[in-house]
């Protein structure tokens, strides 16, 4: 079988030892990681070339959030990668947003390969209502993650990271062909840990979610291969 490609588990570890354990524990059941901050600082891009030696979709999830000439310039230096998708903050504002676009798409052709998905981070998924309230912003979140949204389109960027909860939302605001990526994904009874925004793997699915972000009810599993293949099931049967 191959990995359902709807799912991205996030590789949240600190070293190569880690990640070859886990990527073939999980063999033929995944085909698309997320490689975030803490194992992109450690291994660089030694993880990047593993993972594509294996034929696996690399998320290189980095956020970028600068003024627009920095995430540019380092947007530029990440597309060389292989990365499928690349990310940034979409609170980084319209002229970043632009810039950073302008910049992966021309990379992407100086070096006549396919161009990355780029993807805006909207809300984070771990802030809750007394969060938002103290950080005194003037629209309700999923308000906030819509105007994100299409703040971000406008700049064209491909879609966004937002929570299950907003999906819905999103979709009906920028349309079908809009990537939306939805971490904070939990199955039934699954710890929690520090995610607020949270849905089953079937209703983020339900809301237009595109790719489902999913790490520690994977990782931390006693059989991840079994726990990502039940989650397969469910996404299977939406
Ligand atoms: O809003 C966001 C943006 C990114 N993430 C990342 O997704 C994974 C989720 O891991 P779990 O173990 O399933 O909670 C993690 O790498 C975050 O950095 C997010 O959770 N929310």
């Amino acid at each position: 079988m191959v990995g359902d490609k709807r799912l991205i588990v996030a590789l949240d570890v600190p070293n190569m030892n880690q990640v070859r354990n886990l990527v073939e524990k999980l063999g033929d059941s995944v085909s698309y990681y997320k490689v975030g901050m803490e194992l992109y600082y450690s291994t660089g891009r030694e993880v990047i070339a593993y993972l594509r030696s294996l034929n696996k979709d690399v998320f290189l999830d980095l956020k970028l959030h600068d003024i627009p000439n920095t995430v540019a310039q380092s947007l530029g230096v990440l597309t060389e990668l292989g990365a499928s998708m690349l990310n940034i903050h979409a609170s980084g504002g319209l002229a970043m947003m632009k810039a950073a676009s302008q910049a992966v798409a021309n990379k992407a052709a100086q070096l006549e390969v396919s161009r990355p998905a780029l993807i805006a981070v909207t809300v984070l998924t771990s802030i809750d209502a007394a969060d938002w309230a103290n950080l005194r912003h003037d629209m309700s979140i999923k308000e906030h993650v819509v105007h994100l949204a299409k703040l971000a389109q406008s700049a064209g960027i491909d879609g966004v990271v937002a929570s299950p909860q907003e999906a819905e939302a999103i979709r009906a605001a920028c349309g079908e062909r809009f990537i939306i990526v939805t971490p904070g994904v939990r199955p039934q009874g699954a710890a929690i840990n520090d995610q607020s925004r949270i849905a089953t793997p079937r209703e983020a699915l339900k809301q237009g979610a595109h790719h489902l972000v999913i790490g520690r009810p994977i990782t931390a599993a006693a059989d991840p291969r079994t726990a990502a293949l039940e989650i397969c099931k469910e996404m299977e049967a939406v």
